[in-house]
């Protein structure tokens, strides 16, 4: 009936701010026990109308059956991995092949990311709605792992807003904060199963998971960093102005991510996020830097090993340091 159906239009859509709120904003716009009494109120009349249930409701995210096995997916645009410096000399050198190759009248800024140490994924939105989730592969071939990127909270099943395109591709990472994965862990040895060796490694293996309802138990996250394909629109002329519109889209950003007029202030960057690393919440194993002006990485362009105009400046591994 209409007015059922308008009715939970209307539900939907207030959930769907609740949870662009709590996951893109990290703002709640009300309390655990009013968002949870909403869903409750979703699904009981859904319950009574199976027929206006849609793939879009904020109650669709956990598949039913167990997959066979996983589709494989092209990459249009392959998913690039970054280059590496592992100190302040190669930074500066990174820093100076972009200076000789743009001209030193040309300055540039770059934006700071922290490298979450995760799994990849590329996520395809066509007309608002979540298509596909895919893993990176090998950049060029990944799995299809769209019911299990459907359990994750932080990725919209729509996109907030309007003014998007008709397709783009969200790329970001999947990491499971450290103290859901302690959590996990505890619960995996009182029932003698196996434990995960790190955060990373409980990321990918719970994206790798036949059976959505057991993704949906884990406590997996997203950040989103990056866009591949669009088509029939277009976005802003800045790297960091497009992770703040993928904001407003619904998507989260890291709240750690600067933008910096120059190399020096990713040098006090990286300082300043290294002191703060054990104290964050995720792990992270560097940082990735990038220029933000596009047209300046269209200039730039790429190498075999990556873009020239992007590198990951990577922190010694954790467990290095305690020692
Ligand atoms: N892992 C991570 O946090 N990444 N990875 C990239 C990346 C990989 C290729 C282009 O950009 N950016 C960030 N923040």
């Amino acid at each position: 009936p209409a007015a059922i159906s308008q009715q939970l239009d209307e539900l939907r859509a207030v959930i769907n701010q609740h949870n662009y709120r709590y996951y893109a904003m990290d703002d709640p716009s009300v309390p655990d026990a009013e968002y949870d009494r909403l869903m409750r109120q979703l699904q009981a009349i859904e319950a009574d109308y199976p027929e206006a249930v849609n793939p879009e409701s904020p109650t669709q995210r956990v598949g039913a059956e167990p997959l066979e096995g996983f589709q494989q997916i092209q990459h249009e645009v392959p998913m690039l991995s970054l280059d590496n410096v592992f100190n302040s000399e190669e930074l500066l050198d990174f820093d100076r092949r972009i200076t000789e190759r743009l001209g030193s009248d040309t300055p540039f800024r770059l934006v700071c990311e922290p490298k979450l140490d995760g799994a990849a994924v590329s996520l395809l939105y066509r007309h608002g709605k979540l298509e596909r989730g895919a893993t990176r592969g090998d950049g060029a071939v990944g799995e299809d792992i769209t019911h299990n990127v459907r359990t994750i909270k932080s990725i919209p099943l729509r996109l907030m807003g309007e003014g998007y395109p008709d397709v783009i591709e969200v790329r970001g990472e999947i990491y499971m904060p450290k103290k859901g994965f302690d959590e996990l862990n505890e619960r995996a040895r009182a029932n003698d199963e196996k434990t995960f060796v790190n955060p990373r490694n409980a990321a990918a293996g719970s994206l790798r998971m036949l059976d959505a309802r057991i993704t949906a138990e884990r406590p997996l996250e997203m950040c989103c960093y990056s866009v591949g394909l669009v088509e029939g629109g277009d976005l802003p002329a800045g790297h960091y102005a497009i992770l703040e519109q993928l904001q407003q889209w619904g998507f989260r950003i890291n709240s750690e991510m600067r933008v910096v007029d120059n190399v020096q202030g990713c040098l006090e960057y990286h300082d300043y996020l290294l002191a703060k690393r054990s104290s964050l919440p995720y792990d992270i194993d560097g940082i990735v830097y990038k220029v933000d002006d596009l047209e300046l990485q269209q200039e730039l362009g790429f190498t075999a090993k990556g873009p020239r105009w992007a590198i990951a400046h990577k922190f010694p591994a954790e467990e290095e340091i305690t020692k």
